[in-house]
C-alpha cells in the first residue's frame, strides 16, 4: 500500500490552522474542502489521459488530452467525508458519487455500516474514498471491503490525518489501496483519537461538538 503523506507548504499551512483551539465550525469546513481539494491534485496524478482529436477556435483540427477511461467514483464516508466532498468534486466535476454511511461505535471503536449507495458501474470505475480521519483504520477497512464486494479494483483513500496504527492495519488487511493524506501524525490515545490529530472532525464539520 504506497503512502503518500504530502508535504506541500499549503497543505502544511492549512492543516495546521485545522489543529488550533477554538476553531469555528465555519474555517474548519473552508479548510477541509481546501485541504481536500489539494489532496485530490496530488492523487490524481497517475490518472492516464488519451489522444483525442477535436476542433480548434480557428476551425483548425487539433489533438488534446483527456482523461482515459470510466473515471472516477469519489466515495465519502458519512459523516465527515462529506466535509472534503466539494473540495474533491470542484476538481474532478464529473464524478459519479457513492456514498458510505459507517461511525464508530465510541465503546468498541468498530465501525458500524448504516447506509450505502454506490454507482452502478463502480467496478469498471476508480474509487476516491474520502474522509478526514483514519485513525483505528476500521472504518476504511470496511468501506474497502464493501467496495470490492461491488467488484472496484482500484481503490484510494485521501484523509486529512492518518494514525500510524490505522495505516498498519490497513497495510495488513488491503495492501492494494493507495493513501494520501496530509499528515501522519504521533499516535492513538486511550478513546481512539489521533494525537496530535483534529479533534472530533465531524463534529467540528457539523458543530455537533
Ligand atoms: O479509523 P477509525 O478508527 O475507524 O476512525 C475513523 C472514522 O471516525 C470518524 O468518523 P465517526 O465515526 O466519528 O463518524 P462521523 O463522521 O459521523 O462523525 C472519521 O470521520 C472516520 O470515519
Ligand atoms: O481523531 C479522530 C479519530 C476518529 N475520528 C475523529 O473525528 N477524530
Ligand atoms: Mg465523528
Amino acid at each position: 500500500m504506497p503512502v503518500h503523506e504530502i508535504h506541500h507548504p499549503l497543505i502544511q499551512h492549512k492543516i495546521g490552522l485545522m489543529r488550533e483551539e477554538g476553531i469555528s465550525s465555519k474555517d474548519f469546513r473552508e479548510l477541509a474542502s481546501e485541504v481536500g481539494n489539494l489532496l485530490t491534485y496530488e492523487a490524481t496524478r497517475e490518472l492516464q489521459t488519451e489522444v483525442v482529436e477535436t476542433t480548434d477556435w480557428n476551425g483548425k483540427k487539433i489533438n488534446i488530452q483527456k482523461i482515459k477511461g470510466k473515471k472516477i467514483t469519489v466515495v465519502p464516508i458519512l459523516r465527515a467525508g462529506l466535509g472534503m466532498l466539494d473540495g474533491v468534486l470542484r476538481l474532478i466535476p464529473n464524478a459519479k458519487i457513492s456514498v458510505v454511511g459507517l461511525y464508530r461505535d465510541e465503546e468498541t471503536l468498530q465501525p458500524v455500516a448504516y447506509f450505502d449507495k454506490v454507482v452502478k458501474d463502480a467496478a469498471e470505475r476508480t474509487a476516491l474514498i474520502v474522509d478526514p480521519m483514519l485513525a483505528t483504520g476500521g472504518t476504511l477497512i470496511a468501506t474497502v471491503d464493501l467496495l470490492k464486494q461491488k467488484g472496484c479494483k482500484h481503490i484510494m483513500g485521501l484523509f486529512l490525518v492518518a494514525a500510524p496504527e490505522g495505516l498498519e492495519a490497513v497495510q495488513a488487511a488491503h495492501p492494494d489501496v493507495d493513501i494520501y493524506t496530509a499528515a501522519i501524525d504521533e499516535r492513538l490515545n486511550e478513546q481512539g483519537y489521533i494525537l496530535p490529530g483534529l479533534g472530533d472532525a465531524g463534529d467540528k464539520i457539523f458543530g455537533t461538538r
